[in-house]
């Protein structure tokens, strides 16, 4: 397609190659004589996604990019600096979808997942040993998932509350609550009252964290809660009403301090800070608290003077260290907050497990996969059928697995003389299969990979101690290779 959809692509020259093309159009001398169009058809001219990385020196940009290269591992990615290509190889762990929610039910430990191995009969694929060792089923699915739960920050109208709505709008096929601190904001006594003027409402001895800790803990769990509603014009709470939050897929928090109090940060799955310049925060509160608080001009800068800037300087500031995602000009700010969605909807659609371990990969489920899952968890399935698919499924992962190795870029030279610029892939590589249950592994990998060296290492595990090496026979080089750990769990859930 590059080489027919140049500067002069019609359909017309595509159909007339079409036309043209061999009897036989695999074989390489009559694609000499009938130049096919390569297989880069899908390289149509396209906008690419240009992203530019910067930061200090040693700050970890190159770090960054090849993460990001990583986990696009399914995208064509070509990363332009300085030093040219490099490999970086990282330790991934593939598991299957299926085998992932059987192993993570609501009772998944590792010990669970060990012991099922270690009882793995001598035939691997055997059926009636896969019934004498029962996999768990995939119905575990049902089990109640955690909410993401994102904390907002930011200085005192620096827009949280904008980008917090930005951010459900654009969420609006996902269940968000959003849950804000100034909720808890406790009640002043009469005393206080009287000399609201001096009262700290910055400071975080403002805020019930108490209160907030324990609706946000009955949100986690799946619990509705009654979260009180704040009047910012008398400086308290609503005595005979409360907003009712329903537990949901995701959860805001959204407060000047919410990652004051470490309690409160390690509930949160992402942190943002809204990072607006302080004119405009100040500009932006006189509006705000002059038309939607009650309070004039005069009382707003004084407050500002003795209370919100120092509390800015001495919580807020210091707080912004622990933020994953910085948000430059808040609301404004669109490209990050399409980021922050494309994320959370990426966190919702990924196993729990891969929350916890990010180098775990869950290959996505498709029908053809389920139906191969059905297949082999039937009880009354054959030997040869069992065996045929466990094979299709094996080989799959194997791919998928000899998808996530670093590759260096490389240029050839298509039959028709353009240039193709394509990826080579990393040379030194081995499988280890664990013995025996790896094995049922070797030979998908044998097909893949020309003259692979396998390794092989048998663990025994001693009470729950941990494991002892046994036997291994590695490749000699094997420090210097890409490892392929064949290490399934076979079962067939009846
Ligand atoms: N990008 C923006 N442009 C203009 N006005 C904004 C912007 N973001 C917020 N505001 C206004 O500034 C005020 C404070 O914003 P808000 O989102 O409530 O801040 P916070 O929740 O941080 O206190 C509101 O009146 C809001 O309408
Ligand atoms: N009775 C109150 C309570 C709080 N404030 C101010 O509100 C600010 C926090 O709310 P944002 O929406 O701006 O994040 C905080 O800076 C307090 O000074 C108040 O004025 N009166």
């Amino acid at each position: 397609m590059e080489a027919a959809a140049g500067a002069h692509f019609t359909g017309l020259r595509l159909d007339s190659l079409r036309l043209s093309s061999p009897s036989d159009p695999f074989s390489p001398s009559s694609a000499k004589a009938f130049p096919m169009p390569v297989d880069d058809s899908c390289d149509a001219p396209r906008q690419p996604f240009v992203i530019g990385v910067s930061g200090g020196s040693a700050s970890g940009k190159t770090t960054v990019c090849d993460m990001i290269i990583q986990q696009l591992h399914d995208h064509r990615v070509v990363l332009v600096y300085q030093f040219g290509l490099r490999e970086r190889g990282r330790e991934i762990v593939l598991v299957p979808e299926k085998a992932m929610e059987a192993a993570t039910g609501a009772h998944f430990t590792g010990l669970r997942l060990d012991s099922l191995r270690l009882s793995s009969p001598s035939d691997p694929f055997s059926p009636s040993s896969a019934k004498a060792f029962p996999m768990p089923v995939d119905d575990s699915c049902d089990a109640p998932r955690q909410p993401f739960v994102i904390g907002v920050s930011g200085g005192s109208a620096s827009g949280k509350t904008t980008v917090c709505d930005m951010i459900i709008q654009q969420l609006h096929d996902h269940r968000v609550v959003l849950v804000y601190q100034d909720s808890f904001y406790c009640g002043l006594t009469a005393e206080e009252s009287e000399h609201v003027h001096d009262y700290n409402f910055d400071h975080p001895d403002a805020f019930d964290t108490e209160q907030l800790l324990e609706c946000m803990g009955k949100l986690k769990s799946g619990q509705s809660v009654n979260v009180p509603i704040y009047d910012f014009k008398n400086h308290r709470r609503c005595s005979e009403s409360f907003r009712k939050v329903n537990a949901s897929d995701v959860i805001i928090l959204e407060g000047i301090l919410v990652f004051h109090d470490p309690r409160v940060r390690s509930l949160m799955d992402m942190k943002i800070f809204v990072d607006t310049d302080a004119d405009i925060r100040l500009a932006r509160r006189i509006r705000r608290d002059t038309v939607e608080r009650g309070r004039d001009v005069n009382s707003v800068l004084e407050q500002y003077g003795r209370f919100v800037k120092p509390a800015f300087d001495d919580f807020v500031l210091p707080s912004k260290k622990y933020a994953d995602v910085i948000i430059p000009r808040g609301g404004d700010n669109h490209v990050a907050i399409d980021l922050i969605v494309q994320h959370i909807r990426t966190k919702l659609g990924q196993h729990d497990l891969c929350k916890i371990y990010p180098n775990v990969y869950v290959i996505q489920s498709t029908f053809q996969i389920r139906g191969m899952h059905t297949l082999i968890r039937d009880r009354e399935i054959t030997t040869p059928d069992f065996v045929f698919y466990s094979d299709r499924l094996i080989r799959l992962v194997v791919e998928h697995g000899l998808g996530h190795l670093p590759f260096t870029e490389k240029q050839v030279v298509t039959p028709t003389g353009s240039v193709y610029t394509g990826v080579d892939f990393c040379k030194k590589l081995c499988g280890v299969s664990i013995v025996r249950s790896g094995e049922s592994m070797e030979n998908a990998l044998r097909a893949c990979c020309k003259g692979i060296k396998i390794g092989k290492i048998l663990i025994h595990r001693e009470g729950d101690n941990g494991k002892h090496l046994i036997y291994e026979k590695l490749p000699g080089d094997i420090s210097e290779r890409h490892v392929l750990l064949l290490d399934p769990v076979l079962g067939t859930g009846t």
